[in-house]
């Protein structure tokens, strides 16, 4: 996570850009503007970008000082997601003294919006090198040109976007009171800032809104209150994010592959085929417990949730005062059981919230749990 540290002040407010001398400085803006202009974006690309995983990315928007990087702080703590800064990432530009620093001084002390594609790669940068898969990205798009510049660089969109909703002047006041050393922490940076978030944010902020992704949250109170409506966005998708990794189940089609390794993929493809053979699987476990051993072929077909079927069945029948001749369960059944459940088992500890799915499934989970199988992750 970039820090917001106030070391990068005072290079950042240093008087660098006024000793390059002027047709340096003509050179370089004529390179930044044009680079963004005449730059087809690569395609991002699976496998190559985010190394095979789907990214799950969290868009962070508010005004200047309304409370965007510290809430970022709690939800990394909290969620495990990594931080991205826009406006850090820009500012670490200008103390490496890179190509675009000084043009990024100008406009930021401006409070003017960095050209899309600088901030795009910087970001897109950031990720590609991540081990993470969770993203919270700070201060960005600020513009929907941004947005767009986004969507095609990366082929990425957001899951959830967040936004700080606060009154101008809470805002105004809290910048003034950042006391970072920030160039454009003053009163006349701040006024410009706050009219450009207006006139461009907003249409970012409505386009989210339309498309049922925005989450705004009251900035005003303490961080620690505003954290509490924070909070419930993401352990809703946490639960969100368990839920459709469950290895079976009637919703399996509704999995969402950021949170599966490619081999889990490539099951839960299959196992979208699995609720239509419900039915044949518990006649052919109910054919099997009244001694039908053909029946034992069909039955290594299936994995998991045929084998669950399988126990439940044999043991309510051995219970039974019908006494049916049972069979034992197959060991390769067993191991496939136990293997898959494993999975599921770290899982369903790592869920912070009570699950109240009322289908079977959640009931078979927690019983092997309590089986003590569980052997982590695939
Ligand atoms: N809820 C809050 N109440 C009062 N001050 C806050 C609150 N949240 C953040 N701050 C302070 O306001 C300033 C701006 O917060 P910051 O998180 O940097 O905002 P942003 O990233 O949106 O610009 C910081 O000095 C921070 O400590
Ligand atoms: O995507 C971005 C993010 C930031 N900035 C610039 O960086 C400044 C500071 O942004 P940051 O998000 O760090 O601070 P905030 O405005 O939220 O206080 C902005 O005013 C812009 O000039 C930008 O151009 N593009």
């Amino acid at each position: 996570m970039w820090k917001r540290v106030a070391s990068f002040s005072s290079l950042i407010s240093s008087k660098r850009s006024s000793t390059l001398n002027q047709s340096m400085q003509a050179a370089y803006a004529f390179k930044f503007f044009e680079s963004f202009t005449t730059e087809t974006p690569t395609q991002g690309k699976d496998g190559m970008f985010f190394k095979g995983k789907t990214p799950f990315i969290t868009f962070v928007l508010g005004g200047p000082g309304s409370g965007k990087g510290t809430q970022c702080e709690k939800i990394v703590e909290n969620f495990g997601f990594t931080h991205l800064s826009a406006g850090d990432l820009l500012r670490r530009e200008i103390i490496s003294n890179t190509e675009y620093g000084a043009n990024i001084l100008d406009t930021i002390k401006e409070g003017k919006i960095v050209p899309s594609e600088v901030t795009v790669k910087l970001i897109r940068k950031e990720m590609e090198s991540s081990d993470n898969y969770k993203f919270l990205i700070d201060g960005f798009p600020r513009s929907e040109e941004n947005r767009i510049a986004f969507e095609r660089f990366t082929e990425a969109d957001p899951d959830i976007v967040l936004f700080f909703d606060c009154p101008e002047e809470e805002m105004v006041k809290r910048v003034l009171n950042r006391n970072q050393g920030r160039v454009d922490d003053n009163i006349d940076t701040i006024r410009k800032r706050l009219k450009i978030f207006e006139s461009l944010n907003l249409p970012v902020v409505n386009y989210y809104s339309k498309r049922g992704k925005l989450y705004t949250i009251n900035a005003v109170g303490t961080a620690d209150e505003i954290f509490e409506q924070v909070r419930p966005v993401f352990a809703a998708h946490e639960v969100d994010e368990m839920r459709s990794s469950r290895p079976f189940g009637p919703d399996a089609v509704h999995f969402r592959p950021f949170t599966l390794s490619p081999r889990q993929v490539h099951f839960s493809r299959r196992r979208s085929l699995f609720p239509p053979f419900d039915a044949l699987c518990l006649a052919a476990v109910t054919r099997q417990a009244l001694g039908r051993r053909w029946l034992d072929l069909v039955l290594s077909l299936f994995r998991w949730r045929i084998s669950v079927c399988y126990l439940v069945f044999t043991k309510m029948l051995s219970m039974s005062k019908l006494r049916y001749r049972i069979k034992p369960v197959p060991p390769s059944v067993l191991f496939t059981l136990l293997t898959d459940s494993g999975n599921n088992i770290d899982r369903m500890s790592r869920c912070p919230i009570q699950d109240n799915r009322s289908d079977s499934s959640i009931f078979f989970e927690y019983g092997w749990n309590n089986l003590g199988s569980g052997s982590g992750p695939i």
